[in-house]
């Protein structure tokens, strides 16, 4: 991956990889497209894999915020899935191409007033993206270059390392309690898996969004950096995981989180069963409601 950095390249907001000041900017910049594999053209995601490194950035595109609706959850499960059977991949950097938001979480609208056929189809996607993530051998690195509530926070948290940008505006962390939703055992397994049991509990009940600041002192995220610096910074931090033999990385990895995985799968369908339940109560709507007009009045 250092090769990555020897071609000067960095990641802008607009999803452009741009130059970084060097001796020769012209040659570097084609050197890095030359080496370059589109994988994905759709609106939502775009994969670009990088054949000499082996290291995939994947850019979520999806304004205004990056919602995971049923459509971005699906799309990005193909996708990782898409990088999991290639064996040129070894590593990706998940990111945003949008300014101050990494993901919202999951689409509300989604989860608010449809059928139960579709909030059953909605939450299948969901687990379907955590499986093919957190049950990825490849090295993933979360860049979390702006805010990652709820569902941002949980695809971040499925990721082996965790670089985000350093300003105090933004914030991660499971809020669903601040929407009067609960969320499922399986977000807070893995959020148990990076901070531990007692600030899973505290970040739960309140529904705690951490500061960027926070997010570090309680270790989840694993470093903060200028903003500009995150996906460079990613890509270093993936050099160093990449230097260890895939096979016994792979193994441990399985050997971490197996137990985790394991146990949605045992609970499948018990768990989308009650997820349907939960959502379809009038209370819970309400609660959803109340919850996007408030974000709406907060931007009026
Ligand atoms: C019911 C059973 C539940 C079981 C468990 C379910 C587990 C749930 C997990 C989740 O992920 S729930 C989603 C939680 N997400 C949030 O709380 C984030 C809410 N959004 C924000 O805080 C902010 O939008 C932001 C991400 C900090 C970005 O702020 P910014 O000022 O840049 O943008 P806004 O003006 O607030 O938003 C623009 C636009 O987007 C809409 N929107 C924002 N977030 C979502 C979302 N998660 N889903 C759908 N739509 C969202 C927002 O309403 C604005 O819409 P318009 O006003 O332009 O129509």
């Amino acid at each position: 991956m250092s090769s990555i950095l020897r071609r000067c390249t960095k990641l802008t907001h607009s999803g452009i990889l741009s130059m970084l000041p060097g001796s020769n900017g012209r040659s570097c910049a084609l050197q890095y497209f030359a080496s370059e594999k589109r994988y994905s053209t759709s609106s939502k995601i775009k994969v670009d894999l990088d054949s000499n490194t082996g290291v995939a950035i994947m850019q979520f595109q999806s304004p205004p915020v990056n919602s995971l609706s049923l459509d971005f959850l699906t799309e990005f499960a193909i996708n990782i899935e898409k990088l999991e059977l290639d064996r040129s991949c070894r590593g990706v950097i998940i990111t945003s191409a949008l300014p101050k938001v990494f993901s919202a979480g999951l689409d509300i609208l989604e989860m608010y007033q449809k059928s139960p056929e579709h909030y059953v189809e909605f939450w299948k996607a969901v687990q379907e993206a955590w499986f093919k993530l957190y049950g990825s051998s490849k090295v993933t690195i979360a860049a979390i270059n702006g805010n990652s509530p709820a569902g941002g926070c949980l695809l971040a948290m499925c990721c082996d390392y965790r670089i985000m940008a350093e300003n105090p505006r933004y914030s991660i962390g499971l809020n669903e309690t601040q929407l009067g939703i609960v969320a499922p055992f399986w977000f807070k397994d893995t959020m148990q898996n990076v901070v531990g049991h007692r600030e899973t509990e505290k970040g739960l009940q309140l529904g705690k969004l951490y500061t960027a600041p926070e997010a570090l002192k309680v270790g989840l995220v694993d470093e903060l950096v200028p903003e500009e610096k995150v996906v460079s910074s990613a890509a270093e931090a993936m050099s160093k995981w990449l230097a260890i033999p895939d096979h016994a990385r792979q193994l441990s990895k399985s050997m971490m989180r197996k137990p985790t995985i394991d146990r949605l799968l045992a609970a499948r369908e018990a768990d989308i069963t009650n997820f349907v339940s939960f959502t379809s109560k009038d209370s819970i709507q309400k609660s959803l409601g109340m919850y996007m007009e408030m974000l709406k009045k907060r931007r009026s």
